[in-house]
This record gives C-alpha cells, sequence and structure tokens, in this order.
C-alpha cells in the first residue's frame, strides 16, 4: 500500500496523540475515534488509543523479516518482531479486553458417529470473502450520526456484492459476516504493505494458559486459492510454534527429514520449532500450506516471558463464500460471547439478555437449572477432559493426514477442513 493512503489512515491519531502530549500528559490514553458498531458484533468495539497507532505507524516492522527456504516446499518471512515488544503487549492487553471472544464447539461426524469436539482456546473473526465487501451507506454516513438520539445506531456499514455493489441476500451466508474494526484493520493494512499481499478476513485466538492449543493441520482449504499466503502476529506471552511436514503420499521418509536439523534426544525428526514472542510475525507462503503443518502444541505452566495469556492474529484471503461461513462456523459458532474481566483476570461467558431479567427478577428454578448446566459444562473442562478434547483434535488431524494421503494419490484433491 501506497505510504500516502496509510498516512492518511493514520492522521488522524498522529494529530490526536500530539495534542495529548501538549495538553495533558497524565490522562488515560485517548482512542483514535468513536468505537466501531455494527448489528453483527455483540457489543460496540472501540478503536485503538492514538499512541498505540502511531507506534505501529511509524514503528513496523521493528525488524526485517528473515526468510527461511531452507526446507523443501518451505517458505517463510519471518519478523522478530514485527512491532516492538512494548507496543506488541499493549496491544495485546487493548484486544484481549476488547474484542468478543468464543468457546467454539462442533460435532463431527467419524466412522458414522457424531462426536463433540471442544475447540481449546478462544476464537473470535471478522472479515467477508472477496465476493462481497462492506462499503459506508452514505446515507448515514453524511448525517452527522455520533449526535447521540437516544435512539439505536444507525448501521455505518453495507455488505454488498463486490462486483455489482448490489445488496448481499441474508439467505448468501450461514452467518452475519462482521466487518474487520478499525483496531484489527490498520494493521491488516500494515501487514499487506509488509508482505505485498491481500487480506479479507482476519482471525484471532486467544490462549489463556498452556494449556489451549491448537493441534498440527495446514490452513490450505481451496477457499483460500491456491499457494495462499497467511500472516500470522503474535502478541503476549511467548508460544513454541511448531511445524512439520505432510507425510509422503507414498509412505517413505518425510521429505527434508534428512536435511532439518534435530537438537536433543527424543525429538521427533523433521520438526521445526521456533519461540514466538510478542510482536513476532510469521508470513507461511508459496508452497507451505500445501506441504506443512503447523501446531502451538499445549505446555506446562510458567514461561511466556512473564505475560499470561497469548494471541494469535492470522491475516487471510478468502476467495469463495465457503470461506466465509467455515471461518464464522469454527471460530464464532452459536455459543455464547466471553470477554475480559480486568477484576478477575480471566475470560468470563457473558449472559444474554432473557438470562440477565431472569437474574434480577430472582428466578430460582432457572437458577437451579442453570446450575446443573454449569456443572456439566465444569466436567467438561477438567483436565482429564481436555486431554480426550486435544486427542480428539489430533485424531481429527489424522483423519485429515490420511485422507490427504489417499487423496494424494488419486491426483493430489484437498481435504475438508474444519477451518483453523
Ligand atoms: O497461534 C498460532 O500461532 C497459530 C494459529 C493457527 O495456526 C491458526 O489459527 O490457523
Ligand atoms: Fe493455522
Amino acid at each position: 500500500m501506497a505510504k500516502r493512503t496509510l498516512d492518511a489512515f493514520f492522521k488522524p491519531a498522529v494529530e490526536a496523540a500530539s495534542k495529548k502530549l501538549k495538553t495533558e500528559p497524565d490522562t488515560p490514553p485517548e482512542p483514535t475515534g468513536p468505537p466501531d458498531t455494527h448489528a453483527s458484533y455483540p457489543t460496540p468495539i472501540p478503536q485503538l488509543p492514538s499512541h498505540i497507532t502511531v507506534s505501529l505507524e511509524h514503528g513496523t516492522p521493528a525488524r526485517e523479516g528473515r526468510r527461511i527456504t531452507d526446507q523443501p516446499d518451505l517458505d517463510l518471512l519471518y519478523f522478530q518482531p514485527y512491532i516492538t515488544r512494548t507496543t506488541a503487549n499493549e496491544l495485546f492487553k487493548f484486544l484481549r479486553r476488547d474484542l468478543p471472544f468464543y468457546r467454539v464447539q462442533y460435532n463431527i461426524k467419524r466412522g458414522g458417529v457424531e462426536t463433540s469436539i471442544n475447540t481449546p482456546r478462544y476464537t473470535t473473526v471478522f472479515g467477508v470473502d472477496e465476493t462481497a465487501t462492506f462499503i459506508p451507506r452514505p446515507e448515514v454516513n453524511f448525517k452527522d450520526d455520533y449526535e447521540d438520539d437516544g435512539g439505536e445506531d444507525p448501521e455505518t456499514l453495507a455488505l454488498v456484492n463486490a462486483t455489482s455493489n448490489t445488496p448481499i441476500s441474508p439467505s448468501k451466508y450461514q452467518y452475519t459476516p462482521r466487518p474487520i474494526p478499525k483496531c484489527l484493520d490498520g494493521l491488516r493494512r500494515l501487514v499487506e504493505s509488509a508482505t505485498s499481499s491481500k487480506y479479507n478476513f482476519c482471525l484471532v485466538n486467544y490462549y489463556a494458559s498452556g494449556n489451549d492449543s491448537i493441534a498440527f493441520h495446514s490452513d490450505d482449504e481451496r477457499f483460500l486459492g491456491s499457494s495462499p499466503c497467511i500472516a500470522s502476529l503474535s502478541l503476549g506471552g511467548e508460544r513454541e510454534f511448531v511445524m512439520k511436514h505432510k507425510p509422503p503420499s507414498n509412505g517413505t521418509q518425510t521429505p527434508g527429514q534428512s536435511h532439518v536439523t534435530q537438537k536433543g534426544a527424543g525429538r521427533p525428526a523433521g520438526q521445526l520449532k521456533m519461540p514466538l514472542a510478542s510482536g513476532d510475525m510469521v508470513i507461511m507462503r508459496g508452497s507451505t500450506q500445501a506441504n506443512w503443518l503447523h501446531s502451538i502444541p499445549k505446555r506446562k505452566a510458567g514461561g511466556g516471558g512473564g505475560i499470561q495469556g497469548r494471541i494469535n492474529i492470522t491475516f487471510r484471503r478468502a476467495v469463495v463464500p465457503a470461506g466465509t461461513n467455515n471461518y464464522y462456523n469454527y471460530n464464532v459458532g452459536c455459543g455464547r460471547v466471553w470477554r475480559w474481566d480486568e477484576g478477575v483476570g480471566e475470560m468470563v461467558e457473558q449472559r444474554d439478555k432473557e438470562e440477565e431479567k431472569d437474574k434480577k427478577e430472582g428466578k430460582e428454578g432457572d437458577k437451579e437449572g442453570d446450575k446443573e448446566e454449569d456443572k456439566e459444562e465444569n466436567e467438561g473442562e477438567d483436565e482429564g477432559e481436555n486431554e480426550g478434547v486435544d486427542k480428539e483434535e489430533e485424531r481429527v488431524e489424522e483423519i485429515k493426514d490420511t485422507t490427504y494421503m489417499s487423496l494424494l494419490k488419486a491426483g493430489g484433491v484437498k481435504t475438508t477442513s474444519h477451518g483453523h
């Protein structure tokens, strides 16, 4: 992206930041503008404080990216870091506090049997595939719409067909697509300019502790097109990112196995391990997704560079509506919203309006019902069950790998995916 366009995007922030320095040095950071609202958001999403915006604009890349292509089929660009640690940690706290998260459950069918999977991390997603786009609604945006008239906030963005600009039929998507809020969209544009690729999706993972994870998988769904470029940004506590080559179709030695450095005994051959710290960014591109798997394994408590919890943001480009359906299904789903509670220092599941009303009216029977439900949910959260969940996910991956192998033999058709 041209520097001029980025300057225009960040200009209000630069002005706000310099004004703040001159007049009110001790007041809390000012957001760059009013919060983003949209019917698809559970609550408004604030804009970044102007000093974070300025630091992103002027401080990235904190270091130039290092290209890693010394393994077969691998093409990585590794920024260590892309965003300075201080800004990355502030961004981490902002996003954890201000984004709505989900703990998605979904069913898979294996051998004809329905199995329920609990995604072992918090997720959220924004964006729409390239057949549609969000455009400002002139009738709203030319009004002085930030004046509070006590009514509902007017919708400022309309979802339209990307070529004809005509409204999208509500039946086109299974979930209402969510526009990328400004606090992530500025970042998307910066990352676009750093990687010379375009992105229309922003997937966010929050790993609350070492027990949260993502199993080995590749982001090689057909809806991303061939040779997708995926930018993956890490914020907060450090976690290990592990990559391994997909098994070969003929079941012989993993390609590249003999070239990959094996540090320490007992470590499986052919794995690459990267300690992703706050602000680091890995770009996976070329034939990487087609040939390599990646994961964030669970790990014991401790480590993480002093910060508890980690956010990962991936920027991707989906080319067809199947991508939109898949991403909302597996990263938002149908469950309740979870939000960060600074007081208790953890994510808290949000009640819906009906439940709040019941609580206020003191409906005891319903409360008892809730307890039963909670108990069942908590039972599903103990360590043993989580182990099981992780294994469930690993087993899904095994199935994906096996299918991948058999499809490769049959001519390289892609597997279905659960949309990590
Ligand atoms: O957290 C990470 O670094 C990886 C996330 C990831 O692989 C994904 O969301 O597909
Ligand atoms: Fe991934």
